[in-house]
């Protein structure tokens, strides 16, 4: 099919970058991109805001399957533990999401990158075969010794033994995510899902690292969240980020200019034009095929390609 998105669409997606994903983003992008929806007292918008505030998102998440109420209880501890910072998780609905995926291909070793408190690995963890693993990584210590916590009391098996076959085995790397691949590289251990969810900046080096040694499975993939950052990534072209606000006068000198736009760049425009750049540099690699999808905050299947 050559087009299925209206023509007016096309429009308003080119003048209003933020409804391209409007109603399907995550709730960690719903106050950016929705000017309806305000934060709640600790500064983000929550799962219920979420569902109650955005039309689209509210009946996308009314009509899937919920998961358990041990979702729920992690997300109102990541609220209690990180004030103002518990909008890290995926969304409930992306959590299905990840679930589903993992029980339609059943992976039997799958990589996170970027655990936080554990929300997605713990999604992720419940659709794989019993006996397989889930690695997961993450640099900050206390979200680690949490998401340790919370693994052991729901009963995933995270001893470093072999896996005795009976439960999920969750392995948890504390650490700079580069390090603990650098690790499992040495290991030669195969992945046969990656998920990417670490910090934006470093989305190529690992991309590059996993495909460079071999990392990923015969049939593997990989889903890289954040892909379209809050609809921003519409306005980053590479290197650099077109503002709305109007351009510097033309009477500054060029070095002036760049320092404008320097200081104009805000750490979101920033991580969107290292999402913009990572959907290029993947886009171009041979060795892959991948699906931008408008989901959620956006999220982009990569599929290793036979050889
Ligand atoms: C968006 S959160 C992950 C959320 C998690 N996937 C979930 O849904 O619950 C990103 C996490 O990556 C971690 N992180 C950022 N840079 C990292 C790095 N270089 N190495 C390991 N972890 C990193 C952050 O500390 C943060 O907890």
């Amino acid at each position: 099919m050559a087009c299925i998105v209206p023509r007016t669409w096309h429009l308003a997606i080119t003048l209003n970058p933020t409804y391209y994903v409007r109603g399907f983003h995550s709730s960690r992008t719903l106050f950016a991109l929705n000017p309806v929806l305000r934060p709640t007292t600790n500064g983000s918008p929550s799962h219920e805001d979420a569902t109650v505030e955005d039309p689209m998102f509210g009946y996308c998440s009314q009509y899937s399957t919920p998961l358990p109420n041990k979702f729920v209880r992690l997300h109102e501890s990541s609220k209690a533990n990180y004030p103002g910072g518990a909008d890290k998780t995926v969304s409930a609905l992306q959590g299905q999401l990840l679930q589903l995926l993992m029980r339609m291909t059943r992976p039997r070793r799958v990589l996170e990158l970027g655990c936080f408190m554990g929300y997605s690995a713990m999604a992720m963890a419940d659709g794989i075969p019993r006996g397989a693993t889930l690695y997961t990584c993450e640099k900050d210590s206390k979200a680690a010794r949490l998401a340790r916590e919370l693994f052991t009391k729901e009963g995933y098996d995270c001893s470093s033994e072999q896996s005795i076959q009976k439960a999920v085995k969750i392995e948890l790397l504390e650490g700079d995510a580069m390090s603990s691949l650098e690790l499992l590289a040495k290991k030669e251990l195969q992945f046969d899902a990656v998920f990417l969810d670490a910090d934006k900046g470093n989305y190529i080096n690992y991309f590059n690292f996993i495909l460079d040694n071999d990392m990923l499975a015969q049939h593997g993939y990989i889903l890289a969240d954040n892909v379209l950052f809050r609809g921003m990534v519409l306005q980053s072209h590479g290197d650099s980020f077109a503002p709305l606000s109007p351009p510097p006068s033309p009477q500054l000198s060029p070095k002036t200019k760049d320092a404008r736009l320097e200081e104009r760049k805000t750490s979101h425009q920033k991580t969107a034009c290292h999402m913009d750049k990572f959907n290029r540099h993947v886009r171009k690699d041979p060795r892959v095929t991948v699906a931008v999808l408008p989901v959620f905050d956006g999220l982009s299947v990569i599929m290793k390609n036979e050889n």
